[in-house]
């Protein structure tokens, strides 16, 4: 069993990668990937089940993460996985700062937010809520389109955000070709909302 330690200093780390970041706001950035393995949300379409037993991944020192972060062109990292607000982020964030990296996350919100952000993704699941307390704080709000419901559960998280916070529709992969149409439809009747798409899978790239 890993013994991970609570000041954030070692992460159960199952990759990192350095790609374009493929979704939402920041789609077509330069960024390093940080995914930290550990994940109990449960989606049944998650594209990264290998990442949910925590124990399958390597604890592996904040320091070293941010070392290797540091070797890229690009001054962003995302903080991904699994879901990494499992962790305390403090550590790592600071670290990734002082060296003048922009840091994003992309969360569920079903664990409490830590940590220091220059970028929120929230992704809000039905099989295990976010908590309310990060709603107001998502720079971004991206909710995956795998039915018709999640149109209203879309909604529903709307009104918790904040004014500013860009409203993203992302079609569920296994799905897309179906929702695709129904998304360009409300997004047309609701231009409050913007369409996400997994551009990364198009480009054949990490
Ligand atoms: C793998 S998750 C990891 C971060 C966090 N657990 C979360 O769900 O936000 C990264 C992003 O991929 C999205 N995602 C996962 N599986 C997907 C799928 N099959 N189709 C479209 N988006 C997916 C998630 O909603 C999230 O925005
Ligand atoms: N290129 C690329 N962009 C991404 N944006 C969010 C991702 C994720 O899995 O969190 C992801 C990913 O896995 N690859
Ligand atoms: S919360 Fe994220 S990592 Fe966890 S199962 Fe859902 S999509 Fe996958
Ligand atoms: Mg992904």
């Amino acid at each position: 069993m890993h013994q991970i330690p609570e000041d954030g200093t070692s992460l159960p780390l199952m990759e990192e990668f350095y790609t374009i970041q493929g979704e939402g706001f920041n789609t077509g950035k330069a960024a390093y990937f940080i995914r930290l393995g550990g994940c109990d949300v449960g989606c049944h379409w998650c594209d990264v089940k290998e990442s949910w037993d925590a124990e399958l991944h390597p604890l592996t020192p904040a320091d070293t993460i941010v070392d290797n972060a540091s070797k890229f062109p690009s001054k962003a990292v995302v903080v991904t996985g699994g879901e990494p607000l499992i962790y305390n982020l403090e550590y790592l964030t600071r670290q990734l700062q002082s060296k003048g990296i922009k840091t994003f996350i992309e969360t569920s919100g079903a664990y409490p937010l830590s940590g220091n952000w220059d970028w929120i993704c929230l992704s809000p699941k039905k099989f295990k809520a976010p908590r309310p307390d990060i709603l107001p704080l998502a720079h971004e709000l991206k909710v995956i389109v795998f039915n018709k419901s999640d149109f209203e559960w879309a909604e529903q998280h709307a009104k918790s955000v904040s004014a500013d916070c860009k409203l993203y529709l992302q079609p569920e992969w296994s799905k897309a070709k179906e929702m695709t149409p129904l998304i360009v439809e409300y997004v047309m009747n609701n231009p409050k909302w913007e369409i996400s798409l997994q551009t990364h899978k198009y480009l054949n790239i990490p």
